[in-house]
């Protein structure tokens, strides 16, 4: 039997404000996200894409349309439902948010220590092998304002990894990084696709990464315009 896709958004639609106000900002999107691929959200500024990423990934209510998440239906979702679905998703934005009085490690640990689980010290060896996967290896103690911005995206991305998510929601992960840091962070969010079927969506405007991904969705006006599938280039697998 084929694998179920963690994703299916039909007949999506979403409004934004009240009354006259009101305006039509996704049109009947139709989109099923294959597991274990990197897909990319492209389009000019205001397209919708992050309204799109948004919806799927819990962090905005769905009102009118579909989405299945991890076989979850949101539109009309209990909270207890969003608490288990989060508890399966990572999220990786432009601004790593980052904690400025916690070490690298500690940053990494919140990733796992929202989720409440493991043994302290199987918590640590992980935050330290995400953060060594990510080159950060002699980086482990140092607060954010000692780190470069490529190096604090990177500690971002491990505290989304270090829970091994199912589904990976990334808006604009590479804005701030120069060419080879952004290309590592996706290198990474592709390779956990291969080696552990992890799903990441990815809104980009960044064209130096887009022969990375499996399938690149474009919007416009907040429809689906183009959706062009890409057969996998060779990566540079990272050692799990
Ligand atoms: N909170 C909001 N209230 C009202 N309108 C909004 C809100 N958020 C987004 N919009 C509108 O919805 C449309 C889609 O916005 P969205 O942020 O999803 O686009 P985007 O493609 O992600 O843009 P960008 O690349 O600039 O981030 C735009 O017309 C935007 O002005």
């Amino acid at each position: 039997m084929a694998e179920t896709s963690p994703i299916i958004a039909s007949g999506l639609n979403h409004f934004f404000g009240t009354g006259e106000a009101r305006k039509q900002a996704i049109w009947d999107v139709n989109l099923e996200i294959a597991p274990g691929k990197l897909t990319v959200l492209m389009g000019p500024s205001g397209s919708g894409k992050t309204t799109v990423l948004t919806l799927m990934g819990c962090l905005r209510e769905v009102h009118d349309g579909s989405v299945r998440l991890l076989g979850t239906e949101l539109n009309g979702a209990t909270e207890a439902q969003f608490v288990a679905l989060r508890r399966q998703l990572g999220f990786i934005f432009q601004a790593h948010n980052l904690h400025e009085s916690l070490t690298a490690t500690q940053n990494v640990l919140m990733g796992l220590q929202v989720h409440g689980r493991g043994d302290p010290g199987k918590q640590l060896a992980a935050a330290h092998h995400m953060l060594s996967l990510l080159g950060l290896a002699d980086r482990l103690d140092y607060l954010p304002g000692n780190l470069s911005g490529g190096q604090k995206q990177r500690v971002a991305v491990a505290r989304a990894l270090v829970s091994n998510p199912k589904v990976i929601f990334a808006d604009e992960p590479t804005a701030a990084l120069d060419k080879e840091s952004g290309r590592t962070v996706v290198e990474m969010l592709k390779a956990l696709g291969i080696q552990r079927n992890t799903t990441t969506v990815m809104v980009t405007h960044d064209n130096r990464i887009l022969e990375l991904a499996d399938r690149i969705i474009t919007l416009e006006e907040g429809r689906v315009v183009k959706d062009v599938m890409q057969s996998s280039s060779p990566l540079q697998l990272v050692e799990p």
